[in-house]
């Protein structure tokens, strides 16, 4: 029998099979940090004696406390002003290059890892953040830790984690025009739920999957860990190779060939079996968006939103009765007609320049309406010279939308200035909605950078079809 793409990395960067618990030993190719989770990390190496093995396999950028209004912008918050310093205190202290908010190379770590070519296929790459599995769409295994497992990591370049098992996501057709890789991840949670990868690693596949761009390849990594799975990964091929041409770093001339020979072998072998695997359709796919408090609690833009009797199970009607509750929202309402007040394009989700142009596209020759916020943060300190580059800093500004000069997670946690007010309500691109994330008592509908632009022209929950051609 064949392997998977999991298999072959997981089995490749194992030290040691079956130590305590029956976990196995990884050795880590890449290290990433952020200033959340990592100060208490580098506390217990010092406390230890210990120094950091790798520190050139080891990167660090300052993205979730950053203000992102402007250089000089103040943390609203001492607490995020301390971790940010402890984090580049820590990393200079190591030799750890780190990333500074105003530096070419700063920017979320989730979007700033395959700018810089740091991630490749078949590699494994851990970071002290759930979203770790955006990197999955290089054909790489990369996940979150915690804490104590940053310091077992800095400490020893290893990892002690738990095999899980394979899942296949396959998607077959094509995504009809409109659809994006966000409304595919969506559908996706909407149908196995926020539980339904755990315990697996996904790997997506099929015509829509080798369709998407990197970009959309990303969005759906990343969201994988909201369905519960330890990873999302997306077997290398042309499109993976065009992007990783271009960065910085990458092998020339027949050391290139031979690099990409060994990436496609790394690919699911024919005969590879999973442990499960989930069907969908793209061709059914249209644009979603969360009507809930978690990101299974989605539905199709044009839909209604849902009684709690709709659902099968205890727990998913109580929840949903808390989330509509929570929400403020009726059942059998249109999702439509939900008025909205914030809107917010960025994060490692969808903060890439592929997700900017696309926000950008909707609102060229259109404006924002009164009364409605919208903030455009770019993924990266690159995304944000991309998108200056091309003139859509004046198609955000010139709309009436805030384009933010410093990249950083911005609204997507709340973790920095930029946060909701109780009772507000925002169509966001990020990946989260529950209660309180984008602000203590705010409302969070989770969707595409196309259908949060299209919002902010109406100044409610609004699909780019819907919009007609009112452009001026
Ligand atoms: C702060 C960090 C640990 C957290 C995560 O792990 O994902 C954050 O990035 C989030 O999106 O909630
Ligand atoms: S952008 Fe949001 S989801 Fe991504 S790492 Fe930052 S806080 Fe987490």
């Amino acid at each position: 029998m064949g392997s998977t793409l999991a298999q072959k990395v997981w089995a490749g960067h194992t030290v040691r099979r079956g130590g305590f618990g029956g976990d196995d030993l990884l050795y880590v190719d890449l290290h990433l940090l952020h200033e959340v989770n990592t100060p208490r990390a580098f506390d217990g190496l010092r406390a230890a004696g210990r120094t950091v093995r790798r520190p050139d396999l080891t990167v660090g950028t300052e993205d979730h406390n950053v203000p992102t209004i402007s250089l000089t912008g103040l943390f609203d918050d001492p607490a995020g002003r301390r971790q940010a310093a402890q984090l580049r205190d820590n990393c200079d202290a190591f030799g750890i290059p780190v990333h500074r908010r105003g530096d070419d190379g700063h920017g979320i770590v989730h979007v700033i890892g395959p700018e810089q070519g740091l991630v490749r296929p078949g590699m494994t790459v851990v970071c002290c953040d759930s979203h770790t599995t955006t990197l999955g769409a290089f054909g790489a295994l990369a996940f979150g830790i915690g804490t104590s497992q940053v310091e077992h990591v800095l400490a020893t370049q290893t990892l002690w984690t738990g095999r899980p098992k394979d899942m296949a996501v396959t998607v077959t057709g094509t995504l009809p025009a409109g659809a994006t890789a966000k409304d595919l991840v969506m559908t996706l949670i909407a149908r196995i739920g926020t539980g339904g990868g755990q315990g697996h690693i996904i790997e997506y596949r099929g015509e829509a999957v080798d369709a998407l761009s990197m970009e959309g390849r990303m969005t759906l990594c990343n969201m994988s860990v909201e369905a519960g799975s330890k990873a999302g990964v997306v077997g290398p091929d042309e499109t993976t190779f065009a992007y990783l041409r271009t960065r910085p770093g990458m092998p020339e001339g027949a050391d290139w060939d031979a690099e990409v020979a060994h990436w496609k072998s790394l690919r699911t072998d024919p005969d590879a079996e999973f442990d499960r695997e989930v069907v969908l359709d793209a061709s059914t796919i249209r644009p979603y968006v969360s009507w809930g408090t978690n990101p299974a609690q989605s539905a199709p833009v044009d839909a209604r939103v849902p009684g709690p009797d709709e659902f099968a199970t205890p727990e998913e009607r109580t929840a949903a009765e808390r989330a509509l509750t929570y929400m403020d929202l009726r059942p059998g309402s249109r999702l439509q007609d939900i008025g909205i007040d914030t809107v917010f394009v960025g994060s490692c989700t969808n903060g890439r320049i592929e997700d900017l142009r696309a926000a950008a596209e909707v609102l060229r020759g259109r404006r924002v309406a009164d009364g409605v916020r919208m903030l455009v943060v770019p993924g990266s300190a690159a995304v944000h010279r991309q998108a200056v580059d091309e003139g859509l800093d004046k198609v955000f500004t010139g709309a009436g939308a805030d384009f933010r000069p410093i990249a950083g997670c911005s609204m997507c946690c709340g973790l920095n200035e930029d946060r909701m007010k109780a009772g507000q309500r925002a169509v966001s691109t990020s990946n989260r909605n529950f209660e309180g994330r984008q602000g203590k008592q705010a409302r969070t509908h989770i969707a595409s950078p196309e259908v949060a632009a299209a919002s902010a022209v109406t100044g409610r929950i609004t699909a780019p079809a819907d919009l007609g051609d009112g452009r001026s």
